[in-house]
């Protein structure tokens, strides 16, 4: 299916400038169509995390982006190169725009704050003019929206299992609306029960707000379930990206064959699992 694209990545290279220096990510091209799940698949180490910190501009020092373009496309009726973009530009779109839940999100809510006062911040920070009982209100909605309730705005995030913070953490990222929202393993932490529910809840929730999602995850048979296309990175490449039934169909890359030859639940009687349940319906 063409989707008119809402992010290319083009070139990209991301240097830690330590020594000595880890090339981490390898003039790494990508796009990212409109309400699409693109996958990102590859072994511990092989550079998806700082690819996903680079696009939303969250690297640090010693790492660097040495070459390459992450554009975001229309954004107010223009393209923005966000490599280059001011800090302070980078920052009123981080979140309106493109948003991050990553693994250990929901260990990141603040422990004395509700999850209330900590979503209501969100729109204190980015809509100032909100006026309270509409954010409240609006908060609420949110905390409904990812399943977890409104009756729950007032509770502190000791008193919510593991799987509610974790959508307290996608509610607040869903926030704003934003065009592209980057998962970075958003459920290993989490047993599969209430990793298969919160999945169940991604795709639920693009479907009725057409967000696309980058979903990163070392677990291939998962993001053959869920993803559109998958790109499979290795040592900082992308060695093959393709849509996720001929990918594993089809594999081209040596590599890919290798990753999905890893999986017994792709292999096995239990691939049928996925097989029947994702990508071949
Ligand atoms: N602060 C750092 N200084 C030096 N090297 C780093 C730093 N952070 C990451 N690296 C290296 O960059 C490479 C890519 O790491 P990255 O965390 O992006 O991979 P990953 O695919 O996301 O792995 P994982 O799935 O384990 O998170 C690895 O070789 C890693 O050791």
């Amino acid at each position: 299916m063409n989707r008119d694209p809402v992010l290319s990545v083009s070139g990209l290279s991301v240097t830690y400038d330590v020594d000595p220096p880890v090339e981490a990510v390898r003039d790494v091209s990508l796009t990212v169509g409109q309400g699409e799940v693109l996958g990102l698949a590859g072994e511990s180490g092989c550079g998806k995390s700082t690819l996903a910190y680079a696009v939303q501009r969250l690297l640090r020092p010693p790492a660097e982006i040495t070459g390459g373009e992450v554009v975001l496309h229309d954004v107010g009726g223009s393209d923005v190169d966000l490599t280059v973009l001011p800090a302070a530009e980078m920052d009123r779109l981080r979140w309106d725009q493109i948003a991050m839940v990553f693994q250990g999100a929901m260990n990141s809510l603040n422990p004395v704050l509700s999850v209330g006062d900590q979503l209501a911040d969100v729109f204190t920070r980015h809509r100032p003019a909100m006026r309270r009982a509409e954010r409240t209100e609006t908060c609420g909605a949110l905390l409904e929206m990812v399943g977890v309730g409104a009756n729950r705005l007032r509770s502190y995030p000791h008193e919510l299992s593991g799987g509610m913070r974790q959508r307290v953490m996608i509610a607040m990222a869903l926030a704003l609306r934003p065009r592209l929202l980057i998962m970075d393993e958003p459920t290993t932490a989490l047993d599969v029960l209430v990793q298969r529910e919160i999945l169940q809840e991604i795709s639920r929730l693009r479907e009725e707000l057409g967000f696309s999602v980058v979903f990163i995850t070392h677990d291939l048979p998962l993001l053959l379930e869920i993803s559109d296309r998958i790109a499979v990175m290795r040592a900082g490449r992308v060695v093959e990206t393709a849509p996720a039934a001929d990918l594993y169909r089809h594999p081209q890359h040596e590599y890919t064959k290798r990753l999905l030859g890893s999986f017994p639940s792709l292999t096995g009687e239990r691939g049928d699992f996925v097989r029947k349940g994702g990508v071949t319906v």
